[in-house]
Order: structure tokens, then sequence, then C-alpha cells
């Protein structure tokens, strides 16, 4: 396995409060890795400092075998970042953006290529300053693509993007990745995590909580199913690992259909939710692994 970034102890501070406050991570080579947590975590200083567009109080960094603090421009040709903030280009169309940003790289994709890749092939002839909200995003990925990085940063990609756009940007991240780009994102939208990442980290506090594939995240493959039914009037619920048997019984106890059955699983945010809390309470939260048996129980 190769490692496209490693990162030991880092640190930053912005005057006495700690942004980051040791944060490990390895991310390998071809990986999607989305990096998640609460407003104020730290994940664009993190992302910052990696992408070397800030300083480090501590720690090492090391992204693409190079120190982002002490990077060229030979470096900064292999990365691709498309910040949270948009570029201004507003006396520019979005084809002469993109061939203009292209030019800035030894060597680039094919800007036409680029711009039907993030579905703004009809707008190449618009004034960037007319796209709406969404495009102008596509637009921002477009920019960060265009140098055909080894490395993509995207932070925060999809604000403002309809659902079949968000769609349609997914796809296209899972092509760059077919094509061997590695890619860190920051996201508030945990089905974007779902969706698009290998493994994911959760940020909270400076520190990384916990690092697992979104399957896997707080033990969530071991998570108990949440059964639910009516009975006597009430809404009853029963957390349990073995939610198949418990139906079984049920269905014995009902003699047939069960009213009102539903089974779900804690979701990724569930279980994300219950991470950052447990940050919050400095306690493991009563999360959605753990109630108490309401009576009435059928059971
Ligand atoms: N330039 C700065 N000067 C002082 N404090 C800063 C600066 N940039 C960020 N901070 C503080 O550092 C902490 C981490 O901010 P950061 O922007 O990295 O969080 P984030 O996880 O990206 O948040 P969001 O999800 O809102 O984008 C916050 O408390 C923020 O107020």
């Amino acid at each position: 396995m190769t490692t496209a970034l490693r990162v030991k102890g880092l640190r930053k501070n912005y005057g006495d409060a700690a942004a980051l406050d040791g944060v490990d991570l390895d991310v390998a080579a071809g990986e999607i890795f989305a990096l998640l947590g609460p407003n104020g975590a730290g994940k664009s200083t993190a992302v910052e400092i990696l992408e070397g567009l800030r300083s480090r109080d501590g720690g090492e960094v090391s992204v693409l075998g190079v120190d982002p603090a002490a990077a060229d421009y030979r470096w900064r040709a292999r990365i691709g970042v498309v910040l949270q903030e948009a570029r201004d280009f507003t006396m520019l169309r979005v084809g002469e953006a993109v061939r203009q940003f292209g030019a800035y790289y030894p060597t680039h994709r094919d800007p036409d290529e680029v711009i039907a890749a993030v579905g703004l092939t009809e707008q190449t002839r618009t004034l960037t300053s007319r796209l709406s909200g969404g495009q102008r995003r596509r637009l921002d990925v477009a920019l960060g693509i265009v140098g055909g990085p080894e490395l993509l940063f995207l932070d925060e990609p999809t604000t403002g993007f309809d659902p079949a756009a968000r769609r349609q940007f997914w796809e296209m991240i899972r092509s760059l990745r077919t094509a061997g780009t590695t890619i860190l994102l920051t996201t508030h939208y945990l089905d974007e995590a779902e969706a698009l990442a290998d493994r994911v980290g959760v940020l909270a506090k400076g520190r990384l909580v916990e690092v697992a594939s979104p399957e896997r995240l707080g033990g969530r493959d071991h998570a108990q199913a949440i059964v639910t039914w009516d009975e006597d009037g009430r809404r009853c619920e029963e957390r349990t690992a073995e939610p198949t048997r418990f139906i079984a019984e049920l269905s014995t106890l009902f003699r047939g259909e069960i009213p009102g059955l539903s089974v779900v699983r804690p979701s990724l945010e569930d279980i994300y939710l219950g991470l950052i809390g447990s940050q919050e309470t400095g306690s493991p939260e009563a999360g959605p692994q753990e109630t108490a048996k309401p009576e009435g129980s059928a059971r």
C-alpha cells in the first residue's frame, strides 16, 4: 500500500485556542477519505495545512512524499484544491476559466472533457458571474481537476447542489478514483460520506475521535436493530442483535401479522451524532445501541 499523505501529531493554535490538538492520519494512494466533524472542529484548518495554504505549530506532515510547508510549484501541480470559498472569475466565461486554469499546469486535461465531467457543457459560454450557486461549485471542481491531480482536496464540495447534481458529482468522483486519484473531502452530508468514502475520520474539538469505514464506524456493524410495533394502543420498542428471531417470536404472539412493524439499524448519522455527543459531554452517549426497554413489550 502506498501512502498518499501522512500526518503525525499535527497541532495548530489560534491564540491560546488549539484548533488541532495532535492529529494522526494516514491516507492510502487511491483512497477516498472523508473528514467529518461539526462546525469549528478543525477540518478546514487541517485540510489547508495539508494543501500548504496554512502554517502549523507542531507535528509532521507528508503529502505525496513532500512537506507542504516547504513545497514548490512541481508539488503544487500534483495536487488539486477545491476550497470552501469560490475563486472570483466574474469577467470570464466557463470555458475560458477552465482553459486559463489548465494553462497554469505543465500538463493538463482536455478542458471540454473536464467541463463535461462536471456537467457544465451547456454553460461553456456562460459568464461565470451568471452561474447559479450549484453551477459555480461545479466550476470550482472543474478548476480543481483540470491539472489532472494525483491528490484532490474537496472542502464541502456539494454545498448548494440539487439532488440530481449531487448524484452526478458522486459518479464523477468515483470515476476519478477509478483513474487512480486519491481524494480527501470534508462534508457535512453523511449520505455523501457513505456513498463515496472508503474510510471516514471524525474530528471533534481538534482531535480525531475515530477513523473507520462508514460501515464500521463506532461499531455500527455490531449495532443492534431497533424493532418497533403497536400493542394495546401503545408503540413498543426492542433493541436486539437478533431481529429475525425476535420478530418470529412476536409473530407467534400475534398469531400472524405484527401491527405497525418496523425494523431499523442505526444510520451513519446516528453513529456520528453519538460520537460527537460523547465528545461534548465527555462520556459515552446513550447512543443508538442502548435504551431502556419500554413497558408493555410482547416478550
Ligand atoms: N484564521 C483564524 N483565526 C482564528 N481562529 C480561526 C481561524 N480559522 C479558524 N479558526 C478557528 O479554529 C477552529 C477550527 O476552524 P475550522 O474552520 O478549521 O473548522 P471546520 O471544521 O472547517 O468548520 P466548518 O465545518 O464550520 O467549516 C474554529 O474554532 C475557528 O473559529
